[in-house]
């Protein structure tokens, strides 16, 4: 399968890769709903399942977790013409400020500060010929999120939510946000949908049911992932060895094959039909169209 750019046409960026066909934010109204555990995933699912050449972007300066995830430390080495070669494993080339500051050194950002982190981890890297690569965002809605979604040109992005009411409502933040910088979104991540008892097989909604599927139909945005709460993810994440490599059969895995292809189906259809944007956009109400 060969892409080509599923970008919409006319919008103009600084930090524009040469090489990468797409680029996809990872997003989330607000942090700790896996966010990262989705992008590391994701990327892992694209690259094994979808054989995609996948590059991982950990723009979530404010707490890079890729490094961790990812079972990466060293430090970038850097080629002939100055650019950092990302570190790559599981078959993703992955770059994140985890990787360039000392370990447990704060993080503290300003607007600019982050923008220029970015281009480092952008411009500055010899990202070589990807098909897609995921941008882990940093959580929320603030300055910071809006700066990165107008500067990458991003094809798309893909919302992580839980099915609680509260995470809901920060992902429709999500949602007005890529709406008003333009940017399409491929879909709706349920994530810790239900937990399936080890014991008895019976599924329990923690955090609500359903929840994600009806924001995702009021929203007329597509439902693309439904990631059970399990403790493989967690254990996948803590140990760097993402579930799908960890055991690639898996329900939970997958169920985040199923995302990936989702994602790659959902750039195919924006390629195939830019007015899908639009469509996409349907639901949002026009004020936000405005700015
Ligand atoms: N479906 C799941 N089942 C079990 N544990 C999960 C699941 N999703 C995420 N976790 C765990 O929950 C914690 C938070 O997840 P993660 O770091 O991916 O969230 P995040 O939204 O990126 O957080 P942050 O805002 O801090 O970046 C991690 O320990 C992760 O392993």
């Amino acid at each position: 399968y060969k892409f080509s750019s599923a970008s919409a046409g006319g919008r103009t960026t600084e930090l524009r890769l040469h090489g990468v066909k797409d680029i996809i934010a990872v997003a989330s109204g607000k942090g700790g709903v896996g966010k990262s555990s989705t992008a590391v995933n994701l990327a892992v699912a694209l690259a094994n399942k979808c054989e995609l050449k996948i590059g991982l972007l950990d723009a979530d300066v404010y707490g890079p977790s890729v490094p961790i995830m990812m079972n990466i430390n060293q430090k970038p080495q850097v080629n002939q013409d100055m650019k950092m070669i990302p570190v790559e494993n599981y078959g993703v080339k992955c770059m994140s400020m985890g990787l360039l500051v000392e370990k447990d050194a704060p993080l503290v950002w300003r607007g600019p500060m982050v923008m220029s982190a970015l281009a480092k981890m952008t411009k500055g890297v010899d990202w070589g010929d990807l098909d897609i690569l995921v941008v882990d965002m940093p959580p929320g809605t603030g300055d910071a999120q809006i700066s990165i979604s107008q500067n990458l040109k991003l094809s798309g992005a893909v919302i992580v939510s839980t099915p609680q009411d509260v995470a809901l409502a920060d992902a429709n933040r999500g949602i007005s946000m890529f709406d008003k910088v333009r940017v399409p979104i491929l879909g709706l991540v349920e994530n810790m949908s239900c937990f399936v008892c080890p014991h008895c097989n019976e599924p329990s909604f923690i955090f609500g049911k359903e929840g994600a599927r009806r924001t995702a139909a009021k929203k007329g945005l597509k439902l693309i992932g439904e990631i059970p709460l399990e403790m493989s993810i967690r254990e996948g994440s803590d140990e760097g060895v993402p579930v799908v490599v960890s055991s690639p059969g898996s329900i939970v895995s997958k169920a985040y094959q199923d995302l990936a292809q989702n994602v790659v189906k959902g750039l195919k259809e924006l390629r195939e039909n830019p007015d899908n944007e639009i469509q996409m956009k349907l639901n949002v109400p026009h004020s936000s169209h405005s700015s």
